[in-house]
């Protein structure tokens, strides 16, 4: 059995675009990056401590996770604490260049595979009025950086795959998947 341990739905649409059967279990517990070890290591830490937790309950699965950050000029913007938050994240991306980062884990019995995948996004110049009326949509606050790609005009162009900004890499995914040993 494959287990989600998410509760994106953006994670679980794209598991499903990849054909896969799998059920759905969130890790419950807070995200804690230790930035002494580097953005990567720290994510990948993030995405492992969510895998291990789900493994708890489901020792025999195969249990994939994925944690999803945005950076600009290497410091993590998160997910948004308040609208004025959102709003003062979306004025730093605007007319700018960040990157999107997504530590994807799996782990299945005694294997652990640890991936994270970058992609550059490119923001057009945002009004006032571009971010206020998206920020009062109430969209942002579940997401990484305070917008959703895929929902939003405010990207002009990517550099890497889409599926990582919105929240896992499916050709990672893929070819992990081919490597886990049943
Ligand atoms: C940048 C960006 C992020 N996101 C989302 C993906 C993730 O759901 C979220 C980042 O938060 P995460 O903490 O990675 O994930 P989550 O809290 O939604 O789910 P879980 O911890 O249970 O796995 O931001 C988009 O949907 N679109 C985007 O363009």
């Amino acid at each position: 059995m494959i287990v989600l341990a998410s509760k994106s739905p953006r994670r679980k649409e794209i598991l499903k675009d990849l054909g896969y059967d799998f059920i759905v279990c969130p890790a419950k517990k807070d995200e804690v990056f230790d930035l002494s070890l580097g953005l990567d290591e720290a994510l990948k830490k993030v995405a492992e401590s969510k895998a291990k937790e789900v493994r708890e309950f489901y020792s025999d699965s195969i249990i994939i996770s994925a944690d999803t950050i945005v950076c600009l000029n290497q410091k993590i913007l998160g997910k948004p604490k308040s609208k004025e938050d959102a709003i003062k994240t979306l004025n730093a991306l605007s007319n700018r260049r960040h990157q999107v980062k997504t530590g994807v884990c799996v782990i299945y019995k005694k294997q652990t595979f640890l991936h994270v995948e970058t992609t550059d996004v490119y923001f057009k110049k945002l009004t006032e009025q571009d971010i206020i009326s998206y920020v009062n949509s109430g969209k942002c606050m579940d997401k990484a950086g305070s917008y959703g790609i895929q929902e939003c005009d405010f990207v002009d162009h990517i550099e890497g795959d889409y599926t990582n900004v919105v929240g896992l890499p499916k050709y990672v995914v893929e070819s992990i998947m081919k490597d886990v040993a049943l």
